[in-house]
């Protein structure tokens, strides 16, 4: 059997049902094991909660010394891990590879925010020391979504073990080999038993993590479908830290820019940079109306017919890869399929050449004439709505008709106009003629409305991580100069 689980620092089989992850580039079975059951999850909670006093106690240099060894691991495996991400998710390796940086990186910046973000703080009071500290909230969950499998779950584990909290971490059950590496590297870097667990499987083992009474919070980077589910769960749950990472329906709005071929290039680069599969990704570009704004989408259309798609491991490496299943490359066709007949016109048709892999073209569609008919939704893929417009605050009103808000874009030479537009519209990344993707580690991360619950990650996961204690302390009790009215002693 194979061994996929890790609890209370031993690597175990699973005793749920069998569950495997496909290449979705190759259609090749790579991993095979078996879910954790529900006492198998009970397990990691209870030898997360055993080891939360020992972690705690050890202080943060202590701690942060693991992280860094954890942090050198990483650096040591950069292509190994690389090459099982591209494996695992179809993304190129050139992807692969700044996603390990960018789990190498999370380490420095995290020490960075815990210190500015949850440090302490000493303030002198007439009679005694005031102090604000942080402390570990104890045993938390970490979910993870396929599109980074290895740096957003890294991005919450890091920061709540430097805190001193112990995690449990379920994977995406379409990433469990990648998991089980990255788990395998904090066992190699001597973490003590139970600190780090790793139950992996699907809905069910999720639901028996996420409903279990012994957790103190849950930090979950995933669909908004599955994060509201978890809302609702923990509702009547003051007490837990819930932190929700979740989509958006992102808008990039176009208005008089000279060099066009930059502003195809950023357009690109947000829509279909890892497939689409990105929670920041453009998915509504709002172009004016008239022959610049014609010009622009013709050339997007015809950069983007060109854009090369190949295996990860290709030799000339492609921008994009196969999305991360053959399924979900089919479901991005069936989407644009409803939306064209709903009334959409396609200018570049998304096609998905071989149903048992998960490669898809990128697809761009006009839908200015079926808006009504847009239904509010993350296609998460690459496919590319176009809204033409006249007028630019109706198109910044447009841009916010969503229930999403996690990214947006304004493209365009007038500092004025972005001024207006950043003034006006709704979300947590709002960027000036950059992509929308590829938002840095060193900034909070995290949108309004159902794209989170303002508990922003990257920079701010250290707020998530920790809970304040306010403390006014002196060393020997003392009688105040002055007694309170009243009072005679
Ligand atoms: N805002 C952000 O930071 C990011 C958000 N995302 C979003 O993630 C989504 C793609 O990731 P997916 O893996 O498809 O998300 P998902 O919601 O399907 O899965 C996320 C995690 O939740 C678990 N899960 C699923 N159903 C569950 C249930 N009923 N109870 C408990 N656990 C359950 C999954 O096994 C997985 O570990 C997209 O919507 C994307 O926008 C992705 C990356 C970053
Ligand atoms: O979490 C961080 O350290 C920064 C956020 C980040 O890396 N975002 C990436 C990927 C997340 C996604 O869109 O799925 C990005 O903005 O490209």
């Amino acid at each position: 059997m194979q061994t996929t689980h890790y609890i209370g620092g031993h690597w175990l089989a699973g005793e749920g049902h069998p569950i495997s992850s496909v290449d979705p580039a190759k259609n090749q079975t790579i991993w095979q094991g078996h879910s954790a059951n529900a006492a198998q999850v009970d397990a990691a909670v209870a030898a997360a909660r055993a080891a939360a006093p020992q972690w705690a106690a050890l202080g943060f240099e202590a701690r942060l010394n693991i992280i860094k060894q954890y942090g050198a691991l990483l650096e040591q495996n950069k292509a190994p891990l690389s090459q099982a991400i591209a494996r695992e998710t179809g993304k190129p390796l050139w992807e692969t590879a700044t996603e390990v940086a960018a789990m190498i990186g999370k380490i420095g910046i995290s020490e960075k925010a815990y210190h500015e973000r949850t440090g302490t703080v000493e303030n002198p009071m007439p009679v005694g020391q005031a102090f604000i500290r942080h402390k570990p909230h104890g045993v938390v969950a970490v979910f993870g979504p396929y599109n980074f499998p290895g740096h957003l779950p890294n991005g919450h584990i890091v920061p709540a073990l430097m805190a001193g909290n112990t995690v449990v971490f379920k994977p995406s059950d379409l990433t469990p080999m990648v998991a089980e590496q990255m788990v395998g590297l904090w066992d190699q870097a001597g973490l003590p038993a139970g600190v780090l667990n790793l139950v992996q499987g699907e809905v069910e083992t999720g639901k028996a993590l996420a409903s279990h009474p012994g957790l103190d919070g849950l930090f979950f980077t995933g669909s908004s479908r599955t994060g509201k589910m978890l809302h609702e769960q923990f509702a009547g749950h003051p007490g837990k830290i819930l932190a929700l990472e979740m989509g958006g329906n992102n808008p990039l709005v176009v208005k008089d820019v000279t060099d066009t071929e930059a502003a195809v290039h950023d357009i690109i680069q947000s829509a279909f940079v890892t497939s689409g599969q990105r929670c920041t990704c453009a998915r509504r570009l709002f172009v004016p109306q008239g022959e610049a704004g014609d010009a622009m989408v013709s050339r997007l259309v015809d950069v983007s017919r060109n854009i090369l798609i190949d295996e990860y491991d290709a030799e000339e490496q492609p921008f994009m890869g196969a999305m991360i299943s053959a399924n979900a490359a089919n479901m991005m066709v069936q989407a644009q399929a409803q939306l064209e007949q709903a009334g959409a016109t396609v200018l570049l048709r998304m096609e998905q050449k071989d149903p048992a892999k998960g490669f898809v073209t990128p697809g761009i569609l006009d839908v200015t004439d079926m808006l009504a008919e847009l239904p509010d939704e993350e296609h998460f893929g690459p496919l590319l709505k176009i809204i033409r417009y006249n007028d630019f605050d109706a198109a910044i009103n447009e841009a916010n008709n969503t229930r999403f808000g996690l990214s947006a874009g304004f493209i365009g030479d007038s500092e004025d106009d972005y001024r207006h537009f950043f003034q006006h519209i709704r979300a947590g990344i709002v960027n000036w003629n950059r992509p929308i993707t590829g938002a840095s580690s060193a900034a909070p991360f995290g949108g309004i409305g159902d794209s989170g619950n303002h508990r922003a990650s990257a920079y701010y996961a250290a707020d998530y991580c920790a809970y304040p204690v306010a403390s006014v302390e002196l060393d020997k009790v003392a009688l105040p100069a002055t007694l309170s009215p009243g009072l005679k002693m």
